[in-house]
């Protein structure tokens, strides 16, 4: 999407340059423009880590071209084995978001089938670029199969059609488009008119910072909220959408994402709102079907919760926000059970949050 009038995606390879890997640093955003450089495997599992890529298809590309770069430093000798321990380590970084060990395992297996192939370095790289474009696509299609579902609430409202959309599931979590994000998109430049409630998402705020950021460069109509202030909204019939992105559901449609996503959900239920999860079938996990029990929600840095950042005007600054010895727990996923969900927006079409419904839309994943 655009920056300031510049269409960018969120990662891409260095010109002239197939040793480097480039990323918009999201720990700068909206205050900064900051291109990070990936050249290792570790700079790889450092920008995953420390979230300056985040998002389940970018971490899921981002781990893509990790592998080139793990390709790019190995002797021949000892591939396998080395490609093997570094598709574990970049597995490491982020346990939720299902796309980072889908991404690593696709690249795995295609590098040890191709591994005598004289233009494997090449090959490999062809294959990170058709991985990124298909998640271009993937995204674009999400945001025509969502638009359907704006367009039907605006025939009846005949008004601006209010979404609210919890943390970042925009471009910025993407390549282009975004998942929850794409429809809005779609639905702007068609000219339909939508505001979007933004909730911050603390603690590292990517609704404020990010799905702000977006809207604002695209020209979307949109308000930033704290995050308690969603289900107020909704009871004063201010909310006619819930659309959020996923970083993992399940087969049977649960579905995990930012904190706090199931109490907007909870709030929609209650106020008789839609609430729909955009995603990619590269965020499926096709084998797991209950998501409360089995989805592993990741745990960060309590300095996360007991401190934030801001603009000083010159440079980007952290205060503190809570007594020094006051415990901290920081969970960043929860898991929406699939009985809450309207419906999941996926690049092949809308479906309901249920097994029978997703495998009638993915028929090749049955077998699994
Ligand atoms: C389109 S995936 C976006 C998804 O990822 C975000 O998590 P994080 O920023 O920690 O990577 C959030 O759950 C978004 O909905």
């Amino acid at each position: 999407m655009k920056i300031k009038g510049k269409h960018y995606h969120t990662i891409w390879l260095k010109k002239d340059d197939p040793q480097t890997v480039q990323v918009i640093d999201q720990r700068k955003i909206p205050f900064q423009f900051e291109v990070f450089n990936l050249r290792t495997v570790d700079d790889t599992y450092f920008a995953i880590k420390e979230m300056v890529v985040r998002g389940a298809p970018l971490i899921g590309i981002t781990a893509a071209f990790g592998m080139y770069l793990a390709l790019l430093n190995t002797k021949q000798k000892n591939l396998e084995e080395h490609l093997q321990k570094t598709a574990d380590y970049l597995k490491s970084s982020r346990p939720t978001a299902v796309n980072l060990a889908f991404a690593i395992d696709e690249m795995l297996e295609f590098i040890l089938k191709e591994k005598e192939n004289p233009q494997l370095i090449q090959e490999t790289l062809e294959k990170v670029h058709s991985f990124k474009e298909k998640e271009i696509h993937y995204s674009e299609k999400i945001g025509e199969y969502g638009l359907q579902i704006i367009e039907e609430i605006y025939a009846k409202k005949q008004d601006t059609v209010n979404i609210l959309t919890h943390c970042n599931a925009g471009w910025l979590a993407c390549i282009d488009w975004g998942t929850a994000t794409a429809p809005i998109y779609k639905a702007h430049r068609k000219g339909i008119p939508v505001h979007v409630w933004v909730d911050e998402t603390r603690p590292r705020n990517q609704g404020a910072r990010l799905t702000a950021y977006e809207l604002g460069e695209e020209g979307v109509q949109h308000t930033v909220i704290a995050d308690n202030t969603g289900g107020h909204l909704m009871q004063h019939g201010k909310v006619d959408l819930v659309l959020v992105g996923s970083d993992r559901t399940t087969v049977t449609g649960d579905v995990a994402n930012k904190i706090g996503t199931y109490l907007k959900a909870l709030a929609a239920r209650d106020n008789g709102i839609p609430f729909y999860a955009a995603l990619p079938s590269s965020t499926f996990d096709w084998k797991m079907e209950n998501g409360l029990a089995e989805i592993p929600v990741e745990e960060r840095g309590t300095e996360e919760v007991a401190e934030i950042e801001g603009w000083t005007g010159t440079k980007i600054r952290r205060v503190r926000l809570i007594p020094e010895n006051s415990p901290v727990a920081n969970y960043g996923f929860d898991v929406t059970p699939a009985r809450l969900v309207t419906g999941l927006i996926t690049e092949r079409g809308v479906c309901k949050a249920n097994k029978k419904s997703i495998l009638k839309l993915f028929p090749e994943k049955i077998q699994l």
